[in-house]
């Protein structure tokens, strides 16, 4: 059996608001859905590789594009246009998605 993921990376200007506890969830795709929940993740910048502090997996759940709402954004800490536009730069034509909720250890 495949070990649990240890690291998350995020986009640096987000890891204010996830070292804050202001962003509670991500929203990534299939190849980033088999984080645990209750195991302790590293999350480190995407650009400079960095670590910005350790997490807890609480959930990951199924979501599809379209379903994303003001609820996702709001705990996103992000306006939802822009959450959007986000997403569909990063998944182009992605539909099935997973939301991964996580609080600060
Ligand atoms: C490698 C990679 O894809 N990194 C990502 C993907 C997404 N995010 C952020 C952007 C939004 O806040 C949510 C929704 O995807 O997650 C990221 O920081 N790094």
């Amino acid at each position: 059996m495949k070990a649990a993921p240890t690291k998350i990376t995020f986009f640096e200007f987000l890891t204010p608001f996830v070292a804050s506890g202001k962003k509670t969830i991500t929203i990534r795709d299939e190849s980033e859905c088999h984080y645990v929940p209750g195991t302790q993740v590293e999350v480190f910048t995407l650009e400079t590789d960095i670590k910005v502090c350790d997490i807890e997996i609480e959930s990951v759940n199924p979501i599809q594009f379209s379903e994303i709402n003001e609820f996702h954004a709001e705990q996103e800490y992000l306006e939802l246009g822009r959450l959007k536009e986000i997403i569909s730069e990063v998944y182009p034509n992605t539909e099935q998605l997973y939301v991964i909720s996580y609080k600060l250890v």
